[in-house]
């Protein structure tokens, strides 16, 4: 079984007082897709962002390669190697894609060129685009071209907060199919979904959040075996 690149231990955060995550113990292991699934606003974009140190953990710990990153400002944890990409693209629209790309590599610009070379050569819509501004793309394009941006950091630990939020069944598709590209070269991706049926073939370990807490954990094919889970908790 390949090692944990990332380990949440019993780590409780939220906002103002109001605990959002409460104890939550998951890993996400190197090389491997490890999928978050559950109802909407139950606290799986909260566990992104206090592992991307956007939310403070106010009790247990975050630990990358073993060394702890829940103290660290988001800028160091970004250096760190752990790299998310929002909910929502959060692109910068008067700015063309090769711009925005760019952006991504702000942290740690070694080896840019071969980046970019990579990044266009996964998603070569971007490359065709690379000059036109990103408020003009397709809904499509943009969710590409915030995945590009994100893999131009050069992170270890992608995290990818509902990347098929608001698009078409068929640009879904193509998503995924960039996701499961990655996943097949051997990264590191903690990725978090509302349909479980999407990503259950592909992830190498799904875990439940119901209300703050892991509900469940197990295989994708153990989860669709499961009716009254997938009933009840994901509503398909
Ligand atoms: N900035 C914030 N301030 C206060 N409460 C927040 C904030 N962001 C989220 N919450 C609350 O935290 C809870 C969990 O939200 P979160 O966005 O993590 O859920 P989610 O599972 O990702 O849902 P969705 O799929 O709809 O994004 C919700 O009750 C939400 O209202």
């Amino acid at each position: 079984m390949a090692e944990a690149a990332l380990e949440i231990v019993d780590a409780s955060a939220g906002y103002s007082g109001r605990i959002v995550l409460d104890a939550i113990k998951l890993s996400a292991r190197k090389g491997e897709l490890t999928a978050i699934v559950g109802p909407n606003g139950h606290g799986k974009s909260t566990l992104l962002k206090a592992i991307s140190g956007l939310v403070p953990v106010t009790s247990g710990e975050i630990r990358l390669d073993g060394s702890r990153i829940d103290r660290l400002r988001p800028d160091q944890i970004v250096e760190r190697g752990v790299i998310q990409v929002p909910q929502g693209d959060l692109l910068f629209p008067a700015m063309t894609v090769h711009e925005n790309l760019l952006m991504g590599a702000y942290a740690n610009s070694d080896g840019l060129a071969e980046r970019i070379d990579f990044v266009f050569a996964l998603l070569p819509k971007l490359k065709e685009r690379r000059n036109q501004t990103a408020g003009t793309l397709s809904g499509g394009e943009r969710r590409m071209c915030g995945i590009g941006r994100g893999l131009m950091a050069g992170g270890e630990v992608l995290m990818l907060d509902e990347p098929s939020l608001g698009l078409a069944p068929i640009v879904i598709e193509q998503i995924y199919e960039v996701i499961f590209n990655l996943r097949r070269e051997g990264r590191t991706i903690l990725l978090v979904e509302e349909n479980a049926e999407r990503i259950a073939e592909h992830a190498d370990m799904i875990h439940l959040l119901d209300n703050g807490r892991i509900a469940w954990s197990g295989l994708g094919a153990e989860l669709m075996a499961r009716p009254e889970i997938v009933e009840t908790y994901l509503g398909v």
